[in-house]
């Protein structure tokens, strides 16, 4: 029988002991039952709006109960008739707590609600409140020490918009700072990143190609920027293939594992571009100037075990279970002393900044002029045409 009281759940729940148990719920008692302030309690009280999933009426009860002794002292209303089923199971909760004092009411609330919420598991990380609800296109999350950012349109094999491309760096931004120890990069579906959103150079903006290129040059920059900079270990893992500028910036983690499956590809010169995310540099430097060449210049799609020899890929994992071994993996990472990590990551690239962004700086120019080219818009035609694979 459901309740049917108003509000989330801040109405209901039945249970004489002081002590409750709820089945699946770890309550926090802390032993400082009078501790709970005034401000605690507050928040408890609006932490119980954020639930997601319902407690149950007998939960409810309790809450209720708690609620109204914690705020208004022992029951003092006259009991409701027998068939007020729902005000009189209300009442009977609160008469229960009588000889509960208010402020031990209080801390029993905190202490419930606490466990409600954790129970619910780990949190969606909240990112920074000036894009709390920009995050259309990933999938942003904190836990174990590792804020995981998830390339979110599987059905587009998760392409980059222009949108997404802030997002990402909004997302950068918030994981270089939150109290994570790592942040892992990672795609939904069957797809890594099929790279750039060939959309993204269709329609033509108010102001001509002229300014929509320079506008994606400045977008692309500060882009590869938010990984060039980046304060901490950044890990990918690579679940699928991966396509263009989803490659090309790989170059800038410390760490890339891949299921056996993924394949890496940067067709740029068959889109009539450049290489971009500072490739036309670490890649010769990772594998030589012959082999980035097939990849970069030819475009040579490689295999996720090749990626490996090329130096490219850290480890290639069996895909069943590569999920499984690589999070337990990472969980472990994320146990190391994060000052120290984050200090040794920063002693490793900090060499190369100044050099990577000259070089970002270099690739974007070019690639305003690629973007501008008869080449290039002929390629992004083909695509929507035709829809080659590539
Ligand atoms: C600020 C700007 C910065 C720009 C930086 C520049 C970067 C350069 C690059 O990233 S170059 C790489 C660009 N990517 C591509 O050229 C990939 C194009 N896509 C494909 O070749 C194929 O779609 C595929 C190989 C990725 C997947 O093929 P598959 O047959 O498995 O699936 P579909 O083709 O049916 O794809 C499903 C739907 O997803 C759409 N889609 C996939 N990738 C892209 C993309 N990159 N851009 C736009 N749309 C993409 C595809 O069109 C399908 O959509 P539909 O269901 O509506 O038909």
């Amino acid at each position: 029988m459901s309740l049917g009281l108003p509000g989330p759940c801040c109405q209901f729940t039945n249970c004489p002991s002081l002590v409750f148990r709820i089945p699946g719920v770890q309550l926090h008692t802390t032993g400082a039952l009078m501790g709970a302030s005034v401000e605690d309690f507050n928040n408890a009280k609006a932490q119980l709006g954020t639930l997601k999933k319902d407690p149950g009426n007998h939960v409810k009860l309790k809450i209720y109960a708690l609620f109204k002794q914690a705020t208004q002292g022992p029951c003092n209303t006259p009991k409701p008739g027998m068939l007020d089923f729902v005000n009189k199971a209300k009442w009977d909760a609160w008469k229960s707590l009588e000889s509960v004092s208010q402020e031990e009411a209080r801390q029993q609330y905190v202490d419930l609600i606490k466990s409600l919420v954790s129970a619910e598991g780990p949190a969606v990380a909240t990112p920074p409140p000036e894009s709390a609800q920009a995050f259309q296109s990933l999938l942003v999350t904190t836990e174990d020490g590792i804020t995981t950012i998830r390339f979110n349109r599987p059905e587009k094999k998760n392409a980059i918009t222009l949108d997404m491309y802030k997002e990402l760096i909004d997302a950068l931004h918030h994981a270089g700072k939150d109290d994570s120890v790592i942040t892992v990069m990672t795609g939904s579906g069957d797809f890594y990143c099929s790279g750039n959103d060939l959309n993204n150079f269709t329609g033509i903006p108010q102001g001509g190609i002229e300014k929509m290129a320079k506008d994606s040059g400045e977008l692309l920059k500060h882009y590869v920027k938010a990984y060039i900079d980046f304060p901490k270990p950044l890990i990918a893992v690579v679940n699928g293939p991966a396509l263009g500028v989803s490659v090309t910036v790989l170059g800038l983690f410390d760490v890339v594992y891949a299921t056996e499956s993924a394949t890496f590809h940067t067709p740029f010169s068959q889109l009539g571009q450049s290489p971009e995310g500072c490739s036309s540099y670490t890649f010769p430097k990772i594998m030589g100037n012959a082999k980035a060449s097939e990849m970069l210049l030819f475009n040579k799609k490689v295999t996720a075990t090749e990626a490996c020899n090329l130096g490219l890929v850290t480890e290639v994992f069996p895909d069943g279970s590569f999920q499984s071994e690589v999070w337990t993996r990472l969980k472990a990472y994320a146990k190391l002393p994060p000052k120290s990590l984050a200090l040794s990551k920063q002693l490793i690239r900090s060499k190369e900044k100044e050099k990577l962004h000259a070089v970002n700086d270099a690739e974007v120019e070019r690639l305003i002029e690629r973007w501008l080219s008869d080449e290039c818009m002929q390629a992004i035609m083909n695509f929507f045409q035709a829809k080659p694979k590539l």
